[in-house]
């Protein structure tokens, strides 16, 4: 079997799995992360939930998801995001270093080469989403990287920066190119994620030092593709984050909290990860979990705005100030754990709150978050945001 090929074994698993055999493995994992949400919940001093506006919330959120027919077509329905069908043969899929092929050991031409191409984009893609913010206050004058005609800031800069990349023949998904100290180096990556405006895109070392570390990892344990660690996972939403987060420590977001034995567990890109794989693929294919609703609310730095815009989530005064005044806020700190862990935890009463409304609501905590951060960022667009997000830079969101 050559280094790339998917495992035989593991394939013939997900097979049995996507035609509904039953489940060899009925004992699924969880992944920690609602219960240690919970436990920060119940001792936090610096940020509370507040149920009324939590209610009212969930009243306007789903009356709003139901309107706009949410889904996870909304996801595909995002310009730069991935279609499996329009990868199939996308330039700078191909190998690094052999100028031909497909990924994942598939034969040229092979329809899988469009999913591999796809899983391999958005592990990529993954292994970068963190930390966008500018300290800039001019909006014009924040990184922003020109793609297709037009500026992409944030979290689509990233992944505009991505597309160009494969569009000029950078091999930027490509695991082996990853690990390819000549070939991959700093530079490369200052010019892959160049700006147009005179600020750079931040932690570029951190994140070229992700690549080369996830490129390790695959090398080591998933014959160089994303995809084998997909199918290790064998159909568990949990499984693959907690493969992720045992297996490569860029991922392992977890941090200690107030003195408790085990460290919090948040693993943000790991489950956006398999959540953006759910969302590509509609639930079938590489995005078959039968567990997703295990998967909980992304703890970035957008969704906790939007929650404190619209009164679920309040700070004591000090924090209150600390964010007003974009103080940075040091990751792994009391205040960020507290932060991060109490919107998730919001974000599920959000979400039970829905289902006990309306029962046959189509909606979990992936929906609801994806609906979240396209709201704010539409609120952003239009200078309607209220508050400022919260600043801390990290790895890790
Ligand atoms: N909780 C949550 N956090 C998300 C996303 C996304 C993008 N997801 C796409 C997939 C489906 C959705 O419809 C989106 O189109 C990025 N982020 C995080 O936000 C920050 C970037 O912010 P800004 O600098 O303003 O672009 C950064 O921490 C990034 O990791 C999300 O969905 N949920």
């Amino acid at each position: 079997m050559s280094d790339d090929e998917a495992d035989p074994e593991l394939l013939e698993l997900l097979r049995q799995h996507l035609q509904g055999k039953p489940n060899l493995r009925n004992d699924d994992p969880d992944t920690g992360v609602l219960e240690d949400a919970r436990y920060v919940y119940d001792n936090a001093i610096d940020v509370a939930v507040q149920m009324r506006a939590c209610k009212d919330a969930a009243a306007v959120l789903h009356a709003q998801m139901r309107a706009k027919e949410y889904s996870t077509a909304s996801w595909g329905a995002h310009e730069l995001h991935p279609d499996p069908a329009a990868m199939q043969g996308s330039n700078g899929f191909r190998r690094h270093g052999d100028g031909g092929g497909a990924d994942a050991g598939e034969d040229e031409g092979d329809e899988e080469s469009g999913d591999a191409a796809t899983v391999a984009f958005i592990f990529t893609m993954d292994l970068l989403n963190f930390s966008f913010w500018s300290a800039r206050k001019e909006p014009e004058r924040r990184f922003a990287v020109e793609y297709r005609g037009k500026r992409w800031t944030g979290y689509w800069s990233m992944v505009a920066a991505l597309r160009r990349a494969l569009d000029e023949g950078i091999p930027i998904t490509d695991s082996h190119f990853w690990q390819d100290e000549e070939a991959c180096t700093l530079e490369v990556m200052k010019h892959v994620f160049r700006s147009c405006t005179d600020e750079e895109m931040p932690l570029l070392a951190e994140r070229l030092a992700c690549l080369r570390e996830a490129g390790q990892v695959l090398y080591e344990k998933y014959h160089c593709h994303p995809l084998n660690l997909v199918l290790a996972a064998n159909g568990s939403a949990a499984g693959l984050v907690n493969l992720l987060a045992e297996d490569f420590a860029c991922f392992r977001d977890e941090h200690p909290f107030e003195g408790r034995k085990r460290p919090v567990r948040i693993l943000k890109r790991a489950q956006i990860f398999v959540a953006d794989l759910w969302a590509c693929f509609h639930g079938a294919g590489y995005g078959a979990f039968r567990d997703i609703d295990k998967i909980t609310m992304f703890a970035d730095y957008r969704v906790p705005q939007i929650l404190n815009s619209m009164g679920c989530l309040y700070y004591s005064p000090p924090l209150e100030t600390a964010i007003r005044t974009g103080r940075e806020i040091p990751s792994g700190s009391s205040w960020e754990v507290q932060l991060r862990a109490c919107s998730i935890w919001c974000v599920e009463l959000i979400l039970k709150e829905i289902r006990q409304s309306h029962p046959d609501a189509r909606v979990n905590a992936i929906l609801l978050d994806f609906f979240l951060y396209d709201t704010i960022k539409e609120m952003e667009a239009t200078g309607k945001e209220t508050v400022p997000h919260h600043r801390t830079r990290s790895i890790w969101y």
